[in-house]
C-alpha cells in the first residue's frame, strides 16, 4: 500500500479562504478587522520563525497582528502583567504566546494571564477544561488542526483505536481528548512507555507529537493505519516518513502536513474570538 498524503497545505488554503471571508463580513459590520496579539520572549530563531509566519498569514487574511517581543530575561511577574495588558485590551481580540518560554520562566503562570474569551491558541486551563468536557472552548491550535485535517478528508474515528504518542498540554494530551470526544479509544504512549514498538503497531490511527525525529519506525505502522505526523523539531518528523508511507493509508509530511494546519486553526479561532467578543 501506498498512503494517500493528507494535505496540510492545501487544506489550510482552503481553511484560510474562509478565514479571509469572514475578517471581511466582520470588518463591514464592525468597522474594524480582528486583531492577534503574539508574544516572544527571547531569541530562539525557530520561534521568531513561527511567529513572523502567523503575522504574514494574518496579513493575507486581511487581520492585524500586533507583535510584542520580550528580551529573555524578562521576569515571569513582568510577562504576565504584559499579557494581563492584552487581555484587558479591547483592541486585542486574541493573544498567543509562542512557546517554549526560557527555562527561568513560569509558562503555565504566563498562559494562565491570557483571558480565556481571548485564548485563540487553547493553552489555558479554561480552554482545556472545556475542550474535555466538550463545552465549544478554544481548541489547541495544533490539536484542533488536526481534526481539522482529518474531517477534510473524511476519516471516520469512531471505534478507531487511537494511539497518541507524546503527552504535553498544549499537544498530546489535548488532542487525545478530541479524539475521545469523537468516539476513538485512546491509548497515550510517553516516555515512560514499555514497548512503543507494540502499542503503535496495535493503532488505527497513529498521532505523534513527541519531537523527536524518526522516533516511530516505517515497520511499526499497521497496514492501512492513519498516520499523523505532528513533529516539527528542524522541519523534521518524529515518524520515519516513506518506510510509513509503504504502509498506511493517509499520512501527513513534514513539512506540508499538520504547520500550515496549526496557523489556519489559530486565524479561524481568532476571528470567531472577535465575532464572540462583540456579542457580548
Ligand atoms: N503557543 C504555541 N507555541 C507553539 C505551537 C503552538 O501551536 N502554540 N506550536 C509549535 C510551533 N508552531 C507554532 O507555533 C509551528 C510549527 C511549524 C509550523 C509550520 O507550518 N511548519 C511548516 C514548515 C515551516 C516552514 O515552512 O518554514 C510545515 O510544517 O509545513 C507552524 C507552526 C511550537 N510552539
Amino acid at each position: 500500500m501506498t498512503a494517500r498524503i493528507l494535505d496540510g497545505r492545501a487544506t489550510s488554503a482552503a481553511m484560510l479562504d474562509r478565514v479571509r471571508e469572514e475578517v471581511a463580513e466582520f470588518s463591514r459590520e464592525h468597522g474594524r478587522v480582528p486583531v492577534l496579539a503574539t508574544v516572544l520572549v527571547g531569541d530562539d530563531p525557530a520561534s521568531h520563525t513561527y511567529v513572523r509566519m502567523k503575522a504574514n498569514r494574518c496579513a493575507k487574511v486581511g487581520m492585524e497582528s500586533r507583535r510584542v517581543e520580550l528580551d529573555a530575561g524578562i521576569s515571569t511577574e513582568t510577562l504576565v502583567k504584559t499579557i494581563r495588558e492584552l487581555s484587558a485590551d479591547p483592541a486585542v481580540d486574541g493573544i498567543l504566546l509562542q512557546h517554549p518560554v526560557p527555562g527561568h520562566i513560569d509558562e503555565r503562570a504566563a498562559f494562565e494571564a491570557i483571558d480565556p474569551a481571548k485564548d485563540v491558541d487553547g493553552v489555558t486551563r479554561t480552554s482545556f477544561a472545556r475542550m474535555a468536557f466538550d463545552e465549544g472552548g478554544f481548541a489547541s491550535a495544533t490539536p484542533g488542526g488536526i481534526m481539522a485535517l482529518l474531517d477534510a478528508y473524511e476519516i471516520p474515528l469512531s471505534g478507531k483505536h487511537a494511539v497518541v504518542v507524546g503527552r504535553s498540554p498544549i499537544l498530546g494530551k489535548p488532542v487525545g481528548m478530541l479524539l475521545l470526544a469523537r468516539d476513538a479509544t485512546v491509548t497515550y504512549c510517553h516516555s515512560r512507555t514499555r514497548d512503543l514498538a507494540r502499542h503503535v503497531a496495535q493503532a488505527d490511527v497513529v498521532v505523534a507529537a513527541v519531537g523527536r525525529p524518526e522516533l516511530i519506525r516505517g515497520e511499526w505502522i499497521k497496514p492501512g493505519a492513519v498516520v499523523v505526523d505532528a513533529g516539527y523539531a528542524d522541519n523534521r518528523g518524529d515518524v520515519e516518513y516513506e518506510a510509513a508511507a509503504e504502509r498506511a493509508s493517509f499520512i501527513t509530511p513534514v513539512p506540508g502536513g499538520v504547520g500550515p494546519m496549526t496557523i489556519a486553526t489559530l486565524l479561524a479561532q481568532t476571528v470567531r474570538a472577535a465575532r464572540e467578543g462583540t456579542e457580548k
